[in-house]
């Protein structure tokens, strides 16, 4: 049950508080935000509409809390996330509930994520003792007309103030994502979680609350983006944005101070089916990376491009395994589940209506109860519908028959995504071919796009980023050098 037990502190009454000072707060605005079950469609929680001037408080306080933050043995910074990964895992179960409850997220996929998250926070601090206790040391006479009379010390720094902005689909995950590497780095943190989300992330700073971090380290506000993102991202106590969502991402690089920017945003994945594929696989891999979640994730595979000598017995194999797919409530596992919120049904249900008056083959017909909506696979898309650019974000994957790789490389470079993609052939020289020649992040060879595991580098090219996420590159974009030159009189040289 959210807000008992340990964590009965961060409600009142019926609306959880937000956190800073080391305390969980009310907001003065005496307004809250409701939360909405996707599958029942009615008020499962509420949180906090925070203020203009609870904001202003709460940099004050990161502010002040990081420069002590900065001074703290990086062993010691490292230990105390490593309580907050074990104290995460502990209470996995009330925190996935939330999940299941705020984003109709299956219930073993809701434990999966908190797990992850611990896991991930302990991965950050052990990077970050590895990549933090070392900096470089240069000398001059390795640059021509220098002698050797200055050392050069560099180190990695923190930014300050981070701010984290994590979005509906993975809200634990993606904000300890941020947070691990922030912290770790020795900056402090505001987060603002997604609405769709809220509580679960709430659950989640109450256990970095009782691992005993400094007051004043990690603050949570919340509120709709809408009406105090802007503030946020636009304050001038914020020092670095890290933030992962939609085209709010795009608005935002566009609003920001002169701060470094971390975006992880929409994608349109392409899978690319050669004639040498395995086609049992990519069967399989369509259903994992195209439906998993309801197809809410950024790397799922959101456009099949299938050589036109294989469609049909690929379409049939996906086809087969669609009807086994199990559509219902996230408490049951049910593989399809209500996607977040009636607008998003919407936006699917726009989606499938333009395919289907453009004449794509529904093979399946288009149901839809709610929020829920049956998987839907698409055949014989073409370049003319929506679905074959837009992102879904939704149990919807539409299938273009090409006739030769270039065509199917145009296709996936004609997008203005480029977060990641992936390529079926038995050829691996081909793979390496074509993955060279696809303008995404990443691209998977034989296996659905993913961000896992989360240390690997993860990145958008074009409209799906800037910088890259994945923990050491998040840790080091959270910080800045910081050069020391030690000037000598006279040359000299170590010797042996
Ligand atoms: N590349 C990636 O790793 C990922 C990309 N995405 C993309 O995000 C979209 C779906 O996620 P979704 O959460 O709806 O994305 P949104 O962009 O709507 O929201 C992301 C976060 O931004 C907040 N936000 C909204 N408006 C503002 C604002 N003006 N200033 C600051 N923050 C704001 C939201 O808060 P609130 O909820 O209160 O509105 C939420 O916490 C899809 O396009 C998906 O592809 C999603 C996950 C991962
Ligand atoms: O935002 C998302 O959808 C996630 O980055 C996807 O993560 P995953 O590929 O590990 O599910």
């Amino acid at each position: 049950m959210a807000g008992t037990g340990v964590f009965e502190d961060i409600i009142d009454g019926e609306v959880f508080k937000y956190y800073t000072e080391g305390e969980w707060k009310k907001s003065a605005s005496g307004k809250s935000v409701a939360i909405i079950n996707p599958t029942t469609r009615t008020t499962q929680y509420k949180v906090q509409a925070c203020t203009q001037e609870e904001v202003n408080k709460v940099m004050e306080s990161a502010k002040i809390a990081q420069k002590q933050w900065a001074k703290t043995p990086l062993w010691k910074r490292a230990e105390l996330l490593h309580k907050a990964a074990a104290i995460l895992k502990e209470h996995k179960a009330p925190i996935a509930d939330c999940l299941v409850k705020e984003i109709a997220k299956p219930a073993k996929d809701s434990v999966t994520e908190v797990v992850r998250s611990g896991d991930l926070i302990s991965y950050c601090a052990e990077e970050g003792v590895r990549i933090l206790g070392e900096g470089k040391f240069l000398v001059s006479d390795s640059f021509p007309g220098n002698e050797r009379t200055k050392y050069c010390l560099t180190s990695k720094i923190p930014l300050g103030v981070v701010l984290a902005i994590p979005p509906f689909n993975y809200p634990v995950n993606l904000a300890v994502s941020k947070i691990g590497p922030a912290l770790i780095a020795g900056n402090s943190l505001v987060l603002k979680p997604p609405t769709q989300g809220a509580v679960a992330c709430l659950h989640m700073v109450q256990c970095f609350h009782l691992a005993g971090f400094p007051k004043g380290l990690i603050n949570c506000v919340t509120g709709k983006g809408s009406e105090i993102g802007d503030f946020l991202t636009m304050h001038p106590g914020v020092n670095c944005i890290s933030f992962t969502g939609g085209d709010t991402g795009v608005a935002i690089s566009k609003k920001a101070g002169m701060v470094p920017l971390q975006m992880e945003l929409g994608g349109k994945d392409a899978c690319i089916v050669l004639e040498d594929a395995d086609l049992d696989l990519v069967a399989a891999n369509i259903i994992k990376g195209g439906f998993s979640y309801s197809g809410q994730r950024c790397t799922a595979v959101k456009v099949v491009l299938v050589m036109e000598s294989v469609a049909d017995a690929l379409v049939e194999k996906v086809n087969a395994k669609v009807a086994k797919l199990k559509v219902g409530p996230p408490e049951d596992n049910c593989d399809i589940t209500p996607v977040v919120s009636e607008s998003s049904a919407n936006f699917i249900e726009g989606l499938a209506k333009d395919a289907k008056t453009k004449g794509a083959t529904f093979c399946q017909e288009y149901k839809r109860e709610g929020n829920l909506i049956w998987p839907l696979l698409l055949d014989n898309v073409r370049p003319d519908m929506r679905i074959a650019w837009e992102e879904p974000f939704g149990p919807i994957v539409p299938v273009i028959r090409i006739n030769s790789i270039e065509e199917g490389i145009h296709h996936c470079n004609a997008s203005n995504f480029g977060l990641q993609g992936c390529v079926f052939t038995s050829d691996i020289n081909k793979a390496i071919l074509i993955s060279d020649a696809m303008e995404t992040g990443t691209v998977q060879i034989n296996s659905a796009p993913a961000r896992g595991p989360d240390h690997f580098p993860f990145q958008g090219l074009k409209d799906s980023g800037i910088g890259s996420q994945g923990i050491t590159n998040s840790i080091n974009m959270m910080t800045k050098i910081k050069s020391t030159v030690i000037n000598l009189p006279t040359p000299t040289y170590t010797m042996g």
